[in-house]
């Protein structure tokens, strides 16, 4: 059984393994970490090994406790990755993309895959057939687009996020879930689009704290797994453990 941890700018997400079946999932704040593990080990003792990447300010120390307990692996980008890293600057590539697109190469081979986290921050990662990572795009994500306008202006209001009622929002607060939630949505379709005049078959992945919320406001038909990060968290450990 092995307990993956997915260190997010937002939150940490976390799952207990039994081969390829997440058992329980939890989700929970920075501060909370120990104490949280600690709740998750009492209640799955067969847990052997913790698995976690972490793109938020937790590092590999704050783990460190569960070392007499649990086999920790902390990734990085040293570790086995089932892919050719063409990103200019692959030691600046975040290690939750690049566990991304491990899973993404490892659950739909010989494909060309993109797959969208939206998270934090949109992230969008192209893998293709031969197994090349490309690159992408990161932009905000949907509470920091709320968020920032409301920081960056002196009228904008803090608001949460809302299905906007039309595209022409008659009011400050409709205005801003327009603008949002439907711009949100017009630039995933547009990168989907944009992708497809390039590579004319292509598999998406559609994942992140948002992705169910999107789903099914896209024009494109995509499925939503919200587990994938997590899924793909203990596919690459099994990978690194295959490949040591
Ligand atoms: N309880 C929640 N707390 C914070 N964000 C949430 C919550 N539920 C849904 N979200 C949405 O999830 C997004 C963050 O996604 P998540 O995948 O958790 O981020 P990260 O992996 O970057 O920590 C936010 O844009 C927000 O709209
Ligand atoms: C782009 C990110 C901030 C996304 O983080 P998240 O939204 O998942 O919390 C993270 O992947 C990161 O810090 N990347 C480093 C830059 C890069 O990937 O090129
Ligand atoms: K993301």
């Amino acid at each position: 059984m092995i307990l993956t941890v997915d260190v997010g700018n937002t939150r940490i997400k976390a799952a207990v393994f039994e081969g390829d079946t997440a058992l329980e999932n939890f989700v929970f704040e920075k501060k909370e970490l120990e104490k949280k593990i600690e709740i998750i080990l009492k209640k799955f003792p067969d847990c052997t090994d913790l698995v976690a990447a972490s793109v938020g300010q937790i590092e590999k120390e704050a783990f460190l406790t569960f070392e007499n307990v649990l086999k920790i692996h902390f990734l990085t980008h040293e570790d086995a990755f089932p892919f050719a890293n063409k990103y200019a600057t692959p030691k600046t590539l975040g290690i939750d993309r690049m566990v991304l697109a491990a899973g993404a190469v490892l659950q739909f081979p010989q494909k060309n895959r993109l797959v969208i986290d939206a998270g934090t921050c949109i992230t969008y990662d192209f893998i293709d057939e031969n197994d090349n990572y490309l690159g992408g795009a990161i932009s905000p994500g949907l509470r920091l687009r709320y968020e920032s306008m409301h920081n960056f202006t002196a009228r904008l209001p803090l608001l949460t996020l809302e299905a906007p009622v039309s595209y022409i929002g008659n009011s400050t607060t409709q205005a801003m879930h327009s603008g949002v939630v439907n711009g949100f949505v017009y630039e995933i379709d547009g990168f989907i689009d944009e992708y497809r005049r390039q590579f004319s078959n292509f598999i998406i992945i559609l994942t992140g704290g948002d992705a169910e919320f999107l789903a099914k406001r896209l024009k494109n038909t995509i499925f939503a797994n919200s587990n994938f990060l997590l899924e793909s968290l203990s596919q690459t450990y099994q990978y690194k453990i295959d490949n040591d």
